[in-house]
């Protein structure tokens, strides 16, 4: 395909020398071709690499490295062996000091974009390390598909659905590998149907394996396209027998070729229904649809930065608002005078109101509901806050949410994202009644191109 680019005729397969100048947010190295934008991955700043052009697009380019001319001295070796051909593993080439200078960037670049609003005034602090660059990930959620003959389990190759057959990961958690590994070999010896996206026919569709940081049990999760699983029980009694840790292992009935990977229906298949994770000194049980940090370790010093942020005292109501399990609300309802937390998640809410119990916190309660009509339905009925932490999903902030915050004023509002542009974007709009105090970047997935931060928010007077 040609196509042409101002006055540069440029074709899929055209070769040519590129300086890579940055990272793009994506992790990607960028360069300029005839002054066009042509993204590389696996690119570093600083090096130059010889081009081969793989998309045309109307106001970029895309490429692969076809030779790689002058190195970067932060260039490392990944560990990882798919880290070139799968998506997730974007900055597994890069030193980890400069992953974290590069997170900051990605903070700096997104709010770059709403300059007129002053953003560059924020105080944006220095990345906060992990505490471990590989092993750190307690879930795998991999695609099962047939590959040459085979049950493959893995990630797609980046804007396609070919699948790479992961054996090993270097950002998992090692056992969570070694179950996924026994279950893809019993599924094949079983010769249990996986699941075809051409005739959406099969059966098993995604494995999922949860592990706990600190008590170490692992669920296991088949996703299937039907309820049926044929050979349940010889498959039951193997995982018992080969992997006693998973102590618990349950069934997600996810129907039909949807982008969605999780589906509503969910089914008990053996041992427990939950595994119980430890943090910030308290017990949390966790179902299988329920959102949790993917980095247990650095969850810890994300909450913590969440309460630094928040100054609680004994008097203040705190809403816990996109609340998981309830683990920002509950680390914190020892310091304030109650907890009212909301999440769309039934099982996850379920999760949130057992683990008050648990932990033997009587001032916090959690709703299923949407953030955006459960804060407005909890206000006509006269609640009143002074503490707000949000964290949402990378999407940000519903306008209707922000509205109310706009309306109502938290006196103290923390912000916690995985999604910089949507945060620059929430922002512009927050900063009409908040000032930015400071912007706290906190590295949950080393390796990737994911960014989180806290934000530090107060009342402008
Ligand atoms: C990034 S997670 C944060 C969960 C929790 N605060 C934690 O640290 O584990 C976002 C959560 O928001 C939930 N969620 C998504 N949209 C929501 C909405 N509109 N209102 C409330 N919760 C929502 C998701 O199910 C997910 O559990």
């Amino acid at each position: 395909m040609a196509n042409k680019i101002t006055d540069v005729e440029v074709n899929i397969g055209d070769r040519f020398p590129l300086t890579i100048r940055r990272l793009g947010v994506n992790g990607h190295g960028i360069g300029y071709y005839k002054h066009k934008v042509c993204f590389v991955p696996g690119a570093l700043p600083g090096e130059v690499v010889v081009a081969e052009v793989t998309h045309v697009h109307p106001r970029f380019l895309e490429a692969k490295i076809h030779r790689l001319r002058k190195k970067s001295k932060h260039r490392v070796t990944p560990r990882d062996p798919y880290a070139d051909v799968a998506g997730g593993f974007e900055l597994e080439n890069l030193a980890y000091p400069q992953q974290l200078a590069f997170k900051r960037q990605v903070i700096l670049d997104s709010l770059e974009k709403f300059k007129p609003y002053g953003y560059r005034n924020y105080e944006v602090r220095k990345t906060i390390a992990a505490p471990e660059e590989y092993h750190y990930r307690n879930k795998a959620q991999f695609q099962v598909r047939m590959v040459d003959g085979h049950v493959a389990a893995g990630l797609y190759k980046p804007n396609s659905h070919d699948l790479v057959d992961m054996r090993e990961c270097a950002v998992q958690m090692p056992r969570t590998m070694k179950v996924v590994r026994t279950v893809v070999q019993l599924i094949e010896e079983l010769q249990i149907p996986v699941y075809d996206e051409d005739h959406n026919s099969g059966i098993i569709k995604t494995i999922v394996v949860r592990e706990s940081w600190t008590t170490g049990e692992l669920q296991l999760t088949l996703i299937t396209n039907t309820p049926k699983l044929i050979h349940k029980r010889p498959l039951l009694s193997a995982i018992a027998d080969q992997l006693p840790e998973v102590v618990s292992v349950m069934q997600n009935v996810n129907p039909g070729d949807t982008p969605l990977v999780w589906g509503d229906q969910v089914i008990h298949l053996a041992g427990k229904e939950t595994i119980t994770e430890s943090l910030m000194g308290l017990d949390f049980a966790l179902s299988a649809r329920s959102f949790l940090q993917l980095n247990p370790e650095q969850t810890e010093i994300l909450y913590e930065q969440a309460a630094q942020a928040l100054e609680l005292d004994k008097e203040d109501t705190l809403i816990d608002a996109y609340a998981g399990i309830g683990t920002i609300g509950l680390s914190l309802a020892p310091r304030v005078k109650a907890v009212r937390g909301m999440e769309i998640i039934p099982e996850a809410v379920a999760n949130a109101n057992d683990n008050a119990r648990l932990n033997g916190i009587d001032n916090a309660h959690y709703e299923v509901g949407k953030a955006e009509e459960v804060i407005p339905k909890w206000l006509a009925e006269g609640l009143t806050f002074d503490a707000l932490v949000v964290d949402p999903p990378r999407a940000g902030l519903d306008d209707e949410l922000i509205k109310q915050i706009l309306r109502v004023k938290p006196r103290k509002f923390a912000y916690v994202s995985c999604g910089m542009a949507s945060l620059a974007r929430n922002l512009r709009r927050l900063t009409s009644v908040y000032h930015v105090d400071y912007i706290q970047p906190v590295d949950m997935m080393p390796q990737t191109a994911r960014c989180e931060a806290v934000v530090k928010l107060s009342r402008r007077r």
